[in-house]
């Protein structure tokens, strides 16, 4: 039997509240694949726990990584990865994860025998071929252009032409293993604008950090250079884009939502927030962490302890429109137990402690002092306050397509029209999400309509109703955001959050309740 829909909560009052958030899927699973194809054994610290994160986990032990969860706390998982040899004879459950999907079949080439995927039924509806076909190039064998598929290798490598303009994740994939093919790789991307830049520039910052040879110095191609991809003890940061919906909530009730551990640079698309959010009338400012009770039970309480924002440090920046935030020096690297390497380039993850002293979880401010420590003020609090207006935006979304959702559901609240931009590509993800936003704002009551890329969103009072979710976490979380506006609001299938924030209606309970 479906569980029944969720009745999303209507915010009666300004939201005040401070909001830790769990670890980045998105450099959580590029991490434990990294840590899986290392010259030794590694550290994954605070690393998210949610459906996409176990599912890459599982697919890596079926590929013979052994993964040991050693501290779960409030922050995530301490992850111990001892890579083994890539064995055959496994079969890969991709969910409905692009980043299982588009990131283990590259490895799952390099195995002693063949390796079969399949997922969920929209993930067989997933684009897949242009990765396969680039596959297939570079030497392995795979049976179908989209999932279910099986692939078996040797793959060799080389230069290989493919059309990237679908999904970010071709590019990604591909380098993140080339490392490990006998010629490195050469891709060179031919067709329409490749979308989400930052998410390859994370591939990239992160490769980099892992000692691996990687020439982006022409646009549209990437080299990788064979060699070994150096072990590691690293920690996630935050997921960024996790932090919409919330963020979204101080705008939508006139309140202030702070997040803790923000980096101060970041490949992480989410942090266009601060930008995008502050378009549509929200005042972001930069805060100095201020220590705060470690949370609670952290030892087996997953959900990070959301705290009410009157203890929010003084801001002590002004607000981020257009000003991009100075550089600064970032993380020097912890080598690994068993591994040494160089001085790391910037990178998408804050180097961890040791691995002799536990780490700090990013779930309260006192957890930002032990990234510090380590990095030298890399975080600070990111404070958002809504300012009784939410202002329609003319934004193109193509390097961040991922916030689509949240931009949608404030666009849906808004007082001038809106109109998001460059997201065709979004028609592919966990579902056509154009259609989806357009259909469910409607089912509202609302004005949206699909463009060819994009949404145009036009003020008009919304009603209750149910607001489907279509298996999609960010259309989930985009239904809540409307629902504290409006009475009526019940989302179907809110569980699906649990794709990468399993502990979303806590938390969104607790933000509420924070005062
Ligand atoms: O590499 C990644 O971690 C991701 C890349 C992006 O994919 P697309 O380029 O397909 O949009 C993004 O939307 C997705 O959520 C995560
Ligand atoms: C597009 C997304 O996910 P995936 O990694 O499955 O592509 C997303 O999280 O918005």
């Amino acid at each position: 039997m479906p569980a029944p829909h969720w009745p999303a909560p209507v915010a009666a009052t300004p939201v005040t509240a401070t909001v830790p958030l769990p670890g980045s899927k998105s450099v959580t699973n590029r991490a434990l694949l990294l840590a899986a194809l290392a010259d030794g054994p590694g550290i994954v610290r605070q690393a998210l726990r949610s459906r996409d994160a176990d599912l890459m986990a599982s697919a890596l032990r079926s590929l013979g990584t052994t993964l040991t969860p050693t501290r779960e706390s409030a922050a995530g998982v301490d992850w111990h990865v001892t890579p083994g040899p890539i064995r055959g004879g496994a079969h890969v459950d991709v969910g409905l994860a692009g980043t299982v999907m588009r990131f283990v079949p590259p490895m799952a080439a390099l195995a002693d025998g063949p390796i079969s995927f399949d997922g969920d039924p929209h993930a067989r509806k997933r684009p897949m071929g242009p990765i396969l076909d680039a596959l297939r190039a570079l030497g392995a064998r795979i049976d179908n252009d989209a999932l279910p598929f099986t692939i078996s290798g040797p793959l060799t490598g080389g230069e290989v032409v493919l059309d990237a303009s679908g999904s970010s994740q071709f590019v990604s994939g591909l380098l993140l293993t080339a490392a490990r093919f006998e010629k490195g790789v050469e891709i060179r991307h031919v067709g329409p604008p490749v979308p989400s830049q930052p998410h390859i520039e994370m591939t990239i910052e992160m490769l980099r950090a892992a000692g691996v040879a990687v020439d982006d110095s022409e646009p549209d191609v990437w080299r990788v250079a064979p060699g070994p991809i150096a072990a590691r003890d690293m920690t996630v940061e935050p997921d960024l884009s996790n932090a919409a919906p919330f963020l979204a909530a101080a705008l939508v009730t006139s309140g202030t939502v702070t997040i803790p551990g923000w980096p101060l640079t970041t490949t992480q698309a989410g942090d266009a927030l601060r930008d995008l959010l502050t378009q549509m009338g929200a005042e972001v400012t930069r805060a100095t962490p201020t220590p705060s009770p470690e949370p609670t039970g952290s030892s087996d309480t997953p959900t990070p302890k959301i705290t009410r924002s009157t203890d929010t440090p003084t801001p002590e920046t002004t607000p981020s429109t257009g000003t991009p935030d100075p550089k600064v020096t970032r993380f020097t690297d912890t080598p690994s137990p068993e591994a040494t390497r160089s001085a790391d380039s910037p990178s998408a993850i804050a180097t961890g402690p040791s691995p002799s002293s536990p780490a700090s979880p990013h779930s309260s401010a006192g957890s930002n002092t032990g990234t510090t420590a380590a990095t030298g003020s890399g975080v600070t609090d990111l404070v958002v306050r809504g300012t009784g207006v939410i202002t329609g935006i003319d934004a193109d979304l193509h390097e961040v397509g991922e916030l689509t959702p949240t931009i949608a559901a404030l666009a849906a609240l808004a007082s001038t029209p809106s109109r998001i931009r460059g997201v065709g590509h979004l028609r592919g993800h966990e579902t056509d999400r154009l259609a989806a936003l357009a259909t469910e704002i409607n089912r509202l009551g609302g004005d949206a309509e699909e463009t060819e890329d994009g949404l145009i969103i036009r003020p008009r009072p919304l009603h209750g109703g149910t607001f489907h979710s279509y298996d999609d976490h960010r259309m989930a979380t985009a239904g809540a955001v409307i629902g504290l506006a409006v009475p009526g609001v019940e989302v179907e299938n809110i569980a699906t959050t649990a794709k990468t924030l399993p502990e979303f209606v806590q938390m969104w309970t607790a933000m509420l309740d924070a005062r």
